[in-house]
């Protein structure tokens, strides 16, 4: 059931749901309505129960969702009941940034290994994260079997490192570059462009009232 597929927007909300399950946990929640849910995480009853139902019966009608069991399964299916290694590319203000805030709470995911081309940043440690030189940069990521990359390098190099990516067997890059990268159809890149964000959020502002939200 895991591998079954389901449409993207389902899969980006699985996360929000998983989140918002831990606080009810943290506060020692037993069980959720569709509603109370729906409200906590901003999405409509309809769309959440949709969603669910991707994974089979998950709650019951009339009694809601089951934290414990919910959470148990979301963390199945978003791969948070092992640790995660992620790399980062590009130790500049982004990337700089990035492996401070390194996911701290509540999930499995970790910057464990960070690479630039500046020499005087070759074999130093910034916010607890090593950073080696990117000529060992596929050796590394093979080695420490790193899956996932973050790359925040500037867009003229972005192309050329996701190559070296994609050589070491990377599966998924999150890209902060503007540039759509070109790779193979095993690879799935997730591009994270706060530009066009912004001007979405924007454009919901200046041509939806609260009412035609859905
Ligand atoms: N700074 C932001 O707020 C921001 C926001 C959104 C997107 N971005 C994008 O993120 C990327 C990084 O932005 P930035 O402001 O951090 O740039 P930056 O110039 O501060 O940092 C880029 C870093 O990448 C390193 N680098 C260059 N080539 C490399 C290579 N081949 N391998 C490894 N490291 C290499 C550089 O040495 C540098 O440390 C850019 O593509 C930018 O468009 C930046």
């Amino acid at each position: 059931m895991a591998n079954k597929k389901i449409p993207r927007a389902t899969a980006k909300r699985l996360p929000i749901y998983f989140r918002y399950l831990n606080v009810l946990k943290d506060a020692n929640k037993q069980r959720v309505s569709s509603t109370e849910l729906s409200e906590a995480v901003q999405v409509d009853s309809a769309t959440i129960r949709r969603d669910f139902s991707y994974f089979g019966e998950l709650g019951k009608r009339g009694y809601g969702y089951d934290v414990e069991s919910l959470l148990k399964f979301f963390k199945g299916i978003l791969h948070q009941d092992s640790l995660v290694s992620v790399a980062l590319v590009g130790v500049g203000s982004l990337g700089s940034a990035l492996l401070n805030f390194n996911f701290h709470q509540d999930t499995n995911l970790r910057i464990s290994a960070a690479f630039d081309t500046k020499p005087e940043y070759a074999n130093t440690v910034k916010s607890g994260i090593p950073i080696y030189p990117s000529e060992d940069m596929v050796k590394q990521l093979k080695e420490q079997q790193i899956d996932v990359v973050i790359l925040t390098v500037p867009g003229i190099k972005a192309q050329h490192v996701a190559d070296q990516l994609v050589e070491a067997g990377v599966k998924g890059i999150l890209n902060f570059t503007p540039v759509r990268l070109s790779v193979p159809k095993n690879v799935q890149v997730q591009n994270i462009d706060l530009t066009n964000e912004l001007q979405t959020l924007i454009y919901f502002i200046k041509n939806y009232t609260e009412d035609s939200i859905e």
